[in-house]
């Protein structure tokens, strides 16, 4: 055991004024970046209009900003109310799950309304909806007109549990409120030594996440991790579209993409690159969800996509007999953070079967989280949604190079971008590892 030696009145003092010198900082560019760039973005919130696109350095300004915050407010609160905020955060949490499913921002719609109003409509207690309403606007979810007037109105936060809001945050709110806080219960009992090779899911209801989704009882749960999926589009994809030339691999080129879910990122990529093609692979029901989801959201691109069901555990088709122009490119979003390492490398083995070589224009992307001493709070969070969920846990840049190693590839740059999530390029070595 090592004995930590405790810190200096000096150097924590020397530590406290970096901290807030970093703080004006990343405040400083924020404030002129927000000027500058979204001038048009309503401070007070209340706007539902969705924000424009930010730039670079501002998106970087406000995650060093969250965490840098974080940081801060722990000097700010004592060790005890700290600890209670975070021992209390779930009561947040749920009063967000309520008011979604409740369909509170659907009733408010563009109107002012007294919560006597929403409870009545809502069939639920006013006192208990009031409570609720208040302490979310109290975190900038729904707007009261004055403190006190009980009269509630959405902003820009609420405006996404509409359901008219293409990409609205309701899957995601139930499946991580609702269905993640039920398994979350079996948190120290998946943390015994025997459930080590079980996600904490699985010690909750006795099957895996996957499972689970294939089942009738499941498919509530399933819908909402879909259009989790779709919701988190806005959050998650950052850049991953647009800072990365797709087309680099011809215009008309074909990506398949593997555990395509319901295509959050295939729509993007269609609409922006208007010649690219997709072969949206996935398990038959996720396909068949998403072949709805297309015709109703995204019919133009529809022609351009291929819905293909297929396990990623199998080995993957060839295309080289059916297509004129077989793919090269094969992509991976938010795939490989649902499964323990010997998972991937099963899944990128298959991938590495039917690649081209790299020299013959051959790319695997793996679109992921990737943590490092940076990561803020959301990174940490939908690590911790992982490993409740599927059992595995967001990973590092190394983590992910021995994974492709092991599979016969090799890491070619990684791209960092807007937004959370990273693009590894990689490229087959001509020598799979014998593991
Ligand atoms: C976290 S979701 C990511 C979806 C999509 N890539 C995205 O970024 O929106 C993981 C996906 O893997 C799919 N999946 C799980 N097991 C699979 C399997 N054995 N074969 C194919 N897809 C599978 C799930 O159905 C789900 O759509």
């Amino acid at each position: 055991m090592t004995v930590v030696q405790e810190q200096s009145s000096s150097s924590a003092l020397e530590d406290f004024n970096a901290l807030v010198k970093n703080l004006h900082k990343v405040i400083d560019t924020i404030a002129s970046q927000v000027v500058a760039t979204i001038g048009t973005r309503d401070p007070s919130l209340v706007s539902d209009k969705p924000s424009p696109p930010a730039s670079s350095e501002l998106l970087s300004a406000f995650r060093k900003f969250t965490k840098l915050s974080d940081e801060f407010s722990s000097y700010a609160t004592s060790p005890s109310e700290h600890l209670t905020m975070i021992a209390g955060a779930f009561y947040e949490s749920t009063a967000l799950n309520v008011v979604s499913e409740l369909g509170v921002a659907d009733l408010i719609g563009k109107e002012r309304v007294h919560v006597s109003w929403l409870a009545k409509e809502a069939n639920v207690d006013q006192s208990r909806l009031r409570h609720v309403m208040r302490m979310l606007a109290n975190r900038q979810v729904f707007r009261e007109t004055e403190y006190g007037s009980d009269v509630f109105e959405n902003n820009r936060m609420s405006s996404i549990l509409l359901s008219s809001h293409e990409k609205n945050l309701k899957g995601f709110v139930g499946h991580w409120s609702d269905d993640g806080y039920r398994s979350a219960d079996s948190t120290l009992k998946a943390f015994r030594p025997e459930n080590a090779n079980k996600s904490i899911f699985e010690v909750h209801h006795g099957m895996s996440l996957w499972d689970y989704f294939g089942r009738p009882e499941g498919a509530v749960a399933r819908e909402r991790g879909n259009r989790a999926m779709v919701g988190a589009e806005p959050i998650l994809h950052g850049g991953l579209i647009y800072d990365y030339d797709w087309a680099k691999h011809g215009e008309s080129a074909t990506i398949v993409d593997v555990g395509a879910g319901m295509g959050g990122a295939a729509i993007e990529l269609t609409r922006r690159f208007p010649k690219l093609r997709i072969i949206m692979q996935d398990k038959p029901e996720v396909i068949e969800s998403a072949t709805e989801f297309w015709k109703t959201n995204a019919p133009e691109c529809l022609p351009r996509v291929a819905m293909v069901p297929h396990d990623f555990f199998s080995p993957q088709p060839s295309y080289t007999s059916l297509l004129p122009n077989p793919p090269k490119v094969y992509f991976l979003r938010f795939v490989l953070h649902d499964w323990f390492e010997d998972h991937c490398v099963e899944i990128l083995k298959n991938i590495r079967d039917v690649i081209p070589k790299a020299e013959d224009g051959g790319r695997l992307y793996i679109a992921e989280i990737l943590l490092d001493k940076d990561s803020d709070r959301f990174k940490h969070m939908v690590s911790a949604h992982m490993m409740n969920m599927t059992g595995a846990l967001e990973r590092t840049e190394g983590e992910f190079a021995e994974i492709l190693r092991r599979s016969g590839f090799k890491i070619a740059k990684v791209h960092k971008n807007k937004g959370f999530i990273s693009l590894i390029e990689a490229v087959a070595v001509p020598q799979v590892p014998e593991l």
